[in-house]
């Protein structure tokens, strides 16, 4: 299965994809009914009270201000004074419940990404960058806040007085309305032209960011690397490169974003001009008042500087959308590693531990790694899997862990379809040491509390007393402070080994069925190595051992060896056997 999140960047739109992006959007805040319908009804009132102002105004000048009654004016006056504060509370209302929605949101949508990231498959991140995860959540999320705390009332706020203005307009004088409004008509036409453009440029300007996002997570992982090689000039030139490119896009978003502002500019130029002379020529005619030009020129900038606003919150709702693609096509993912019901129920219990039937495998766009491979491995037995570097291995392990699926054939845990256990049963069941363990910041007993929930209540007394029956006490000795020496996720506070060692604990303590050791003692001293040896001899007896290890020693005591190259696992029969199918790369007898 592809999870390349970069094959959706570019991707043509169907039709509608916009309204049907603004609809899911929408279904994002549907529990916000309530206060969504209070916001609005602000928001509504608020572009009432707004559209009153000008009408106000204009009937004051012809009918008081003409007159010369005063006291008329300063009713007026003291009602426009209400109709403005009462305006200013209905928009400050908006604004804070809006604001609420739009973090609610944000928190809740960051949620939802980072919990779909912790079901996808160990695929989905070989494809995608974690750079450009973070991204996603962190800053793609906070474009769809600004846009619901910030724009979406604004957005409808302004449709509402735009709507209003236009209407005033039409009702004061149909045909210097009609006129007034004519310009508007083409900035509609070419706003309907451009969107498409303008949602692309975003989308490739936020993806643009996540790389940048991306290349800053690499550079700071291999830092050491980086300075041993001295190499600064390398990471230097490849973020030069994503910045330049995310400068340029940026660049291109924010003339995308920013084209409507003079044309709306200009449109709402034309309509004044419009209205001035037709409005100036009925005055000179009789067929037009001083008040009704004013309020007519008021009711104009009334409609113009919503539609100005419109296109400064068009770009921001472009922008949301464009981040919304990114993050529904990373929520839309789904893991192709779902527990499968209605295989064979029932375990065998003659069967093996654990079978290849037929299986086959090749990582996306990959060559195969496997072809057609059949093997058993029985209860109690220890296995090691040798090969040349690149031969499969880990692909290998990997499957027995179901990391991954195989392209065809099946896997049988204890005679039963893999696919058809639960994590929580497969896990349970088999325990896989890494090659590269990885640690959580905190101490060596909350690392082995990670895998072992079980004795999370546990004093470090107890815990210490599971760890003796265990035979690992001799593991926890080589830590300063016991269980409560603190470990660090980067950094040197613990060595490589000792990372192992930890890993090691975490796994045993899970008694599974099956342990895989995948160069887990590579980074171990041969005294510790030693003391594991024992470990793992005085396991339960039923349990199973895969050892990968390129150290001949380590796989010495084996029972059976695998020799896995391209794409082949065969049995090497004995010790000498594979030791000679390593130097010559194939068997000899
Ligand atoms: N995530 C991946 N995506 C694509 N190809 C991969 C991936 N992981 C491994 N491969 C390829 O699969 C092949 C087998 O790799 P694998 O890691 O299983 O070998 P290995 O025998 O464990 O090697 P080593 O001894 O170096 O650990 C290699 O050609 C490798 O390039």
């Amino acid at each position: 299965m592809n999870y390349d999140l970069k094959q959706f960047v570019g991707q043509k739109e169907e039709k509608n994809a916009t309204y049907k992006a603004l609809r899911k959007l929408l279904a994002l805040i549907d529990d916000e009914r309530q206060t969504l319908i209070l916001a609005f009804i602000a928001i509504l009132v608020n572009s009432g009270l707004t559209l009153v102002g000008p009408m106000l105004v204009g009937q004051t000048v012809d009918t008081y201000i003409q007159t010369k009654q005063y006291d008329g004016v300063l009713r007026n006056v003291s009602i426009l004074l209400v109709v403005y504060v009462v305006a200013f509370g209905t928009n400050y209302l908006q604004s804070r419940l809006m604001g609420g929605v739009g973090q609610r949101t944000l928190f809740k949508l960051r949620n939802a990404v980072f919990n779909k990231l912790q079901d996808l498959p160990v695929a989905f991140f070989n494809q995608n960058k974690a750079g450009d995860l973070i991204s996603r959540i962190n800053n793609d999320t906070d474009k769809l806040n600004q846009f619901f705390s910030q724009s979406l009332m604004q957005f409808v706020g302004s449709i509402f007085i735009m709507t209003g203005a236009g209407l005033f307009l039409l009702f004061i004088d149909l045909p210097l309305g009609a006129a007034a409004l004519s310009p508007a008509i083409l900035m509609w036409v070419f706003t309907q032209a451009t969107a498409a453009w303008v949602k692309r440029k975003n989308a490739v300007n936020l993806n643009s960011v996540g790389n940048m996002s991306a290349e800053i997570q690499e550079s700071l992982t291999n830092f050491k690397v980086i300075i041993a090689f001295n190499r600064r000039d390398y990471f230097r030139k490849r973020f030069e490169e994503a910045n330049q490119q995310n400068y340029k896009t940026a660049i291109g978003a924010g003339l995308a974003n920013n084209i409507f502002m003079p044309v709306i500019g200009l449109a709402a130029n034309f309509g004044q001009l419009i209205v001035l002379t037709f409005g100036i020529y009925l005055i000179s005619t009789g067929h037009f008042s001083v008040g009704l030009l004013i309020s007519f020129l008021s009711y104009i900038t009334n409609f113009y500087n919503p539609l100005r606003q419109l296109a400064t919150l068009w770009a921001n709702f472009q922008v949301a959308m464009a981040a919304w693609d990114r993050i529904s096509h990373l929520l839309a993912m789904q893991t192709n590693l779902q527990t499968v019901e209605n295989l064979q129920t029932e375990p065998d219990a003659d069967a093996p531990l654990l079978a290849f039937r037929n299986v086959s495998f090749s990582y996306p766009d990959g060559q195969e790694v496997l072809h057609t491979i059949n093997f058993d491995l029985e209860r109690g037995k220890t296995y090691a899997l040798v090969g040349p570097t690149g031969g499969g291995k880990t692909t290998t392990a990997s499957l027995i862990a179901r990391l991954y699926d195989p392209t065809s054939g099946t896997v049988l845990l204890d005679g039963k379809d893999i696919r058809s256990y639960s994590s929580e049963e497969r896990t349970r069941k088999i325990g896989f040491i890494l090659q590269e363990p990885f640690l959580f910041t905190g101490t060596v007993r909350e690392n082995i509390l990670y895998g072992n929930v079980a004795y999370q209540s546990y004093s470090n007394e107890q815990l210490a007393e599971v760890i003796r029956k265990a035979n690992l006490d001799g593991l926890l000795e080589r830590f300063d402070n016991g269980l409560d020496t603190k470990v660090q996720t980067t950094g040197d506070a613990i060595s490589l080994g000792q990372k192992q060692l930890i890993a090691f604990m975490r796994a045993v303590l899970r008694h599974p069925d099956l342990l895989i050791l995948d160069e887990a003692t590579a980074n171990i001293d041969t005294i510790t190595e030693q003391l594991l040896d024992e470990i793992l001899q005085n396991l339960p007896e039923k349990t199973t051992r895969i050892i990968i290890a390129h150290r001949l020693n380590t796989i010495e005591s084996a029972d059976e060896i695998f020799f896995i190259n391209a794409g082949q696992v065969s049995l090497a029969g004995s010790f000498d056997n594979a030791v000679d199918m390593l130097l010559h790369g194939k068997r000899v007898s």
